[in-house]
């Protein structure tokens, strides 16, 4: 698909490509104060948190290594079964670590509050979450997230990593998308 047509395939932009480029300075600054003097492991959820990864490592003043998981629980679709599948898991030890999950968003809370409670039970030093995105009216159960770009309304959004059928992930904004493309 190319990218004009991925582009118009968008009903609205809920976050603007300057607002996630912004928030990510932001956090990136708040990040390293509370890093300040530790060593912290980035843990990137792939596929999705590619984008934030990206972009927040980059604004970040500090150097950090990165290592990533790769879980499942949407499949193709658009809702979450709660079945998290490990598909790769890290590459480190993460025991007396500071670990700090980088997620494109919380929707129901399903695979975080899962993936933190499987990085806890390694023995790090901490496990704390930054999210680009969450959806407060969606949560099935409580994430603790100390970091979090933008709330959103419930609706299924596409771009900046996340994907509906694995299409969208490359949009430099974060948006709904028009009816048709679901028909
Ligand atoms: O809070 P939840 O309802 O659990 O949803 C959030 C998760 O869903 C998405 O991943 P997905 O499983 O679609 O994989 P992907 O990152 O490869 O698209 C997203 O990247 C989060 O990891
Ligand atoms: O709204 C969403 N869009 C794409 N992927 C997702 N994974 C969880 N929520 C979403
Ligand atoms: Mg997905």
């Amino acid at each position: 698909m190319d990218a004009a047509h991925m582009g118009a395939d968008l009903e609205r932009v809920l976050v603007t490509e300057d607002e996630i480029q912004a928030k990510l300075a932001e956090l990136a600054e708040e990040i390293a104060q509370e890093y300040a003097g530790k060593d912290v492991l980035l843990v990137g959820v792939l596929k999705g948190a590619v984008m934030v990864m990206a972009d927040l490592m980059r604004a970040l003043p500090i150097t950090a290594p990165v290592d990533w998981m790769a879980v499942s629980s949407y499949g193709s679709g658009t809702k979450s079964s709660g079945v998290v599948r490990i598909l790769k898991d890290l590459d480190v030890d993460i025991s007396g670590k500071h670990v700090l999950i980088v997620e494109d968003i919380v929707d129901s809370g399903l695979t975080l509050s899962w993936i933190k409670a499987n990085l806890e039970s390694r023995n790090p030093a901490s496990v704390e979450i930054v999210t680009l995105l969450r959806k407060p009216e969606a949560a099935k159960v409580e994430v603790d997230v100390k970091w979090v770009g933008f709330d959103i309304p419930n609706e299924f959004v596409v771009g900046y990593g996340l994907d509906y059928a694995e299409q969208y992930r490359g949009l430099r904004q974060v948006g709904t998308l028009a009816p048709h493309v679901y028909s």
